[in-house]
């Protein structure tokens, strides 16, 4: 779930991320976000809460009250709107209460559609970067070169989505986003994948395993670390539409997971999850049959993509061969070794860092296809000082900050007549200056 504050008056929008950041000012609501309401509602308003006085705290009194405030829920939130529809809307009126004992300028919570976040995350790199318009020393704002906006790839908890501008038309309309920002259109193609964030991809990986193990009670993780093991119930194995029930569902029932860190096996497991066959045949396809353009431009990949490969060293950029043997290297390290070397890094990350590390391998080189343009894919957290996510596009979005028109078309003076005007100006220059060198050989001769 993200939130957006923009204190005012504005001249450059405080970030947003899952949580609340303002002014660089951030906290996070404490737990797996949405799940922690679903979990522990009392403990998960608490800590919104927390993060919100965190933030009345950064921002000055006297701008309280002119501050937007929107809130905005993603994939966890689809995906329980799916399994309880009336738990999904009592969740989004809890947070509104909240937010309305604020002194902020609460304007709605809603459920944003995959395609608006992936748009969203899009927008706020290119904003970020400055890639939208450049403003020339003379005042004038020129258009970008096609080759300096970049892609977005974002892997968050419950979904994972692709954006960028493709060479050629976007074929299928329900994968368009069509967007005009600064009088320049840009046609985005963008795609969610409902149910292949990092943690449904990891809880498929296990329903899976459990399935095609029979009614063995301990079973072999080859993407967990030798001498790690993980207990867990049928419950909450089977706790999210992403995963079929199996008929002799025993919700109190518990199976245990036994590492075997055997990272090829673990690779060809992910590719199966994945669902590849279905593009197999086709050559504008991403996986599970999706239509995908090819990729074009550099790309940044945030959110689980960086903080899996933050934590292997291999971001932001790393050669493919690197990447690879890294990758091998850290799902041959038995438990003890591993928790030894990482004091610091909480169990709950550091069991999955090799299964993540190969779900974002299969998605990148034979999902979205960039094995033959790896160097392209930039791994990172921030730009310009500011987290990258959907929520600060959404709210430049929903407060009108990037405008549609060029500001200097909307003072009355279209692109194409001031490219004329300067062309005339130079023309009239050129003339003169021609002018004034015949009539001096003139007045010589
Ligand atoms: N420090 C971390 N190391 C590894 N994984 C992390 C870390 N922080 C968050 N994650 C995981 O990254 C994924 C995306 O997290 P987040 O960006 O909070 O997603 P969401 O889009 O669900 O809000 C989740 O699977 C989460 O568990």
């Amino acid at each position: 779930m993200g939130l957006c504050l923009m204190p005012a008056p504005v001249t450059r929008p405080s970030s947003c991320t899952s949580g609340i950041v303002s002014q660089k000012q951030s906290c996070d609501v404490e737990g797996d976000g949405i799940s922690s309401y679903v979990q522990n509602p009392p403990a998960a308003g608490e800590s919104l809460k927390k993060c919100l006085d965190i933030t009345k705290a950064a921002i000055p009194e006297g701008q309280w009250k002119a501050t937007p405030v929107y809130l905005g829920a993603t994939a966890g939130m689809r995906l329980l709107r799916l399994q309880n529809q009336s738990l999904a809307d009592s969740i989004l009126k809890e947070v509104s209460k909240t937010l309305q004992n604020y002194p902020f300028d609460f304007r709605g919570a809603r459920i944003i559609t995959g395609m608006e976040e992936g748009a969203f995350g899009w927008i706020t790199i290119n904003y970020l970067l400055e890639s939208f318009v450049k403003h020339s020393f003379e005042g004038l704002w020129i258009h970008p070169k096609a080759g300096t906006i970049v892609g977005a790839l974002d892997l968050g908890g419950a979904s994972t989505q692709i954006s960028f501008t493709p060479k050629a038309k976007v074929k299928d309309p329900d994968s368009a986003f069509n967007l005009q920002l600064f009088g320049y259109k840009y046609e985005l193609y963008t795609h969610s994948y409902l149910c292949y964030g990092m943690d449904q991809a990891l809880k498929k990986l296990q329903a899976y395993l459990h399935k095609t193990a029979g009614a063995s009670p301990v079973i072999s993780h080859p993407c967990y670390h030798n001498g790690y093991i993980l207990n867990v119930t049928w419950a909450e194995l089977y706790n999210s539409p992403c995963v079929d029930t199996p008929n002799n569902y025993n919700p109190t029932a518990t199976v245990s997971f036994s590492g075997t860190g055997n990272p090829s096996l673990c690779l060809s497991l992910i590719e199966n999850i994945v669902n590849l066959t279905d593009c197999a045949l086709s050559p504008d396809c991403g996986f599970n049959g999706v239509y995908q353009p090819p990729v074009n431009g550099e790309f940044f990949a945030f959110s689980s993509y960086f903080y899996t490969f933050d934590f292997l060293g291999l971001a932001p950029k790393a050669p493919l061969a690197q990447v690879l043997s890294t990758i091998e290297t850290h799902c041959n390290k038995n438990w003890t070794t591993l928790t030894a070397e990482n004091p610091a890094i909480k169990a709950k990350y550091l069991k999955d860092y090799c299964a993540s590390a190969h779900i974002i391998m299969t998605l990148l080189l034979k999902g979205y296809k960039f094995n033959t343009t790896w160097d392209k894919i930039s791994f990172q957290k921030r730009v310009a000082d500011t987290d990258i996510g959907w929520t600060l596009g959404y709210m430049l979005n929903l407060t009108n900050m990037i405008p549609s028109e060029n500001p200097r078309a909307l003072t009355g003076v279209p692109h194409s007549q001031w490219a004329a005007q300067i062309f005339f100006i130079v023309l009239a220059l050129f003339l003169s200056l021609l002018l004034i060198v015949i009539v001096s050989v003139i007045i010589k001769s």
